[in-house]
């Protein structure tokens, strides 16, 4: 149901900072108004362009005018296109000054949906539902369950992926890194704000003044006048004094301990290794059954991405890896680790404990900017619907937080507890999916790729990607994109085209993979040794699924490291009519 289709805005040129007075802008209701979108133009009888450059050919097919028409810019814009003047014109004679706010998004999602599967979605009928409510990423914690639970959950979704036709879920393995915990108690405990309460690194201990914590050199790392934190903040406590095998603690910020809750000490990293020997045996069991990711928790700096890669290589896995930036080490060495990853993960629960809470908005941004630029996977992680874990309902603030994160740029964007132990998992993705969608509708389509300058950086394809993004943004179609590796579709979704990337591969790993993706739409096919064919082949199939209509033009891309039915050098971007 809500696989991503993406098509571009066409409501974008309203919300331009240069859209001027709301005389000018109801102008720009007019149907002609839609040019910049949905542009004019003749039915087409098709010429070659062929552009040598070095051993490079680009090869177009463009339009020669011969009556009006206009492009389609989704599958349902045509139909809707009058009845959506008609709203605007109607919201505009009330008077509203902002009218592209208050239009319906005509766009399909672009940022993916990453969920974590605990107790409340780790059923067969639970996982079906989350996929056809938005689903694109099945995360799981390896802080919690166990590996016969955790098995359950890959085999689902494997499951699911072999009966679905056009919607893969990717398969993340999120290690437990070297966290510090609380231990398990027989039931939850009250602490009130004064009180003593001690941790202790004594095994098995749970009374209602004193639990275990899972680190033995807990007590050497705090120190008294320490600030630990629960979840991130939720309960507070300051270190008043210690012994061999115990910290003895004020309650500052009291509450509800539930067991295995997350210790942090304000301003410090643990000092454990990023990834502990339950990691190793965890990363294992995700060689073992194939998943796509790994989110390393706690990564500090590029030195333990080299090391996993290494391990991979060693096992013939391939494995990406997301680097989660939540610990106060990691900062001064953003840029080296997110060089040495395939992403990032901005674990803003554990970031804010470890950094000012102040911090997190600037950082997020900031990571995000960094993974733009380097063309590599971002998700932004933790309390986004917080409050639906409970309440059928986010609060405002919730809904801008999504906004703001696919308004940076995010990959996709991530629920936690909502999906994992929370009452509403299905409304929240529900509400994700619609509020990821209702801003994408909002950012302005058809500009210019980013990183102009760095587009002809160091790597042919690179030219190509930018170049098909212009040329698919200008005319307003999706992008068509045959891969072996993902290569190309990852650079393709790296410039943020306006239109679908319809990422065709003969690899059902690589289908699988390209979910995270921002815009990507993975589909699966075998590649026949007829290019030609294959082409008729991809572009039928996605007439049949509706993803495109007969007519529709797309942006067809032939480039890549592997070349596929083309000669080494030559890399092809042409537009075809389906
Ligand atoms: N596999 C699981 N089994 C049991 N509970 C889980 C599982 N995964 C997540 N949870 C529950 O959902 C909560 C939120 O998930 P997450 O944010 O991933 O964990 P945490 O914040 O504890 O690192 C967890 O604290 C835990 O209570
Ligand atoms: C995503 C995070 O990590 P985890 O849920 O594994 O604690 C976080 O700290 O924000």
């Amino acid at each position: 149901m809500a696989q991503v289709v993406a098509t571009r805005s066409i409501q974008s040129s309203f919300m331009s900072p240069r859209s001027g007075s709301v005389q000018e802008r109801s102008e720009n209701l007019k149907p002609p108004s839609f040019a910049s979108r949905v542009m004019e133009r003749q039915a087409m009888t098709t010429k070659k362009l062929t552009v040598v450059r070095r051993s490079t050919r680009i090869t177009a097919k463009r339009s020669v005018r011969v009556e009006p028409e206009v492009i389609p810019v989704s599958p349902e814009d045509l139909p809707k296109r009058e009845e959506k003047f008609q709203q605007l014109q109607r919201l505009q004679q009330l008077g509203d000054t902002s009218v592209s706010m208050w239009s319906t998004p005509t766009v399909r999602r672009k940022t993916k949906i990453v969920c974590t599967i605990g107790p409340s979605t780790n059923t067969k009928e639970m996982i079906w539902k989350l996929a056809e409510a938005g689903m694109n990423v099945a995360r799981m914690n390896m802080s919690h369950g166990d590996h016969a639970s955790h098995q359950k959950v890959i085999d689902l979704v494997k499951e699911y992926n072999e009966q679905s036709k056009d919607n893969v879920i990717s398969i993340m393995l999120d290690t437990k890194g070297p966290e510090v915990r609380s231990g398990d108690l027989p039931q939850p405990i009250n602490l009130e704000s004064g009180q003593e309460f001690t941790f202790t690194i004594r095994r098995g201990v749970g009374t209602t003044d004193c639990v275990s914590v899972n680190y033995d050199d807990f007590v050497n790392d705090v120190e008294a006048g320490d600030m630990l934190l629960v979840d991130g903040g939720m309960m507070s406590f300051l270190v008043k004094s210690k012994t061999e095998d115990s910290v003895k603690c004020e309650v500052v910020d009291g509450g509800e301990l539930k067991s295995r809750r997350h210790l942090n000490v304000r301003g410090k990293s643990a000092t454990l290794p990023s990834i502990t020997e339950k990691d190793w045996d965890d990363i294992k069991f995700g060689v073992d059954n194939k998943v796509d990711f790994y989110a390393v928790s706690f990564v500090k700096d590029a030195q333990v991405v080299h090391e996993l890669k290494n391990y991979l290589k060693s096992c013939n896995a391939d494995i990406h890896v997301i680097v989660k930036i939540e610990s106060a080490d990691s900062i001064p060495n953003l840029h080296s680790i997110i060089t040495a990853s395939d992403g990032a993960m901005v674990a803003r629960g554990d970031l804010g404990a470890e950094l000012p809470i102040e911090e997190v908005p600037l950082l997020q941004e900031e990571i995000i900017r960094i993974c733009r630029s380097m063309g590599k996977a971002v998700i932004v992680a933790t309390n986004m619907l917080e409050s639906m874990i409970v309440h059928p309902t986010p609060t405002r603030a919730e809904v801008s937080d999504i906004a703001i994160a696919v308004r940076e740029g995010a990959d996709a964007v991530m629920l936690s507890g909502e999906t994992a132990h929370g009452k509403f998992p299905l409304k929240a993705v529900k509400v994700m999916h619609t509020v990821s969608l209702r801003t994408e509708a909002t950012i302005p389509g058809g500009t210019m790729p980013p990183n102009l300058g760095q587009a002809f950086k160091n790597h042919m394809s690179e030219m190509f990607a930018y170049h098909a993004t212009m040329m698919s943004n200008t005319l307003g179609t999706s992008i068509v994109v045959f891969t072996k590796t993902g290569f190309m579709a990852i650079l393709l979704s790296h410039y943020r085209p306006s239109g679908t990337i319809f990422a065709f591969t003969n690899d059902k790993t690589i289908q699988q993979r390209l979910s995270l993706y921002q815009g990507v739409c993975p589909i699966y096919m075998q590649f026949s040794d007829d290019a030609e064919e294959t082409f008729e082949n991809a572009l039928g199939l996605l007439q049949k699924q509706g993803m495109v209509k007969e007519g529709e033009e797309v942006a067809l891309v032939q480039s890549g490291r592997q070349p596929i039915w083309r000669f080494q050098s030559t890399h092809n971007i042409q537009v075809r009519k389906v």
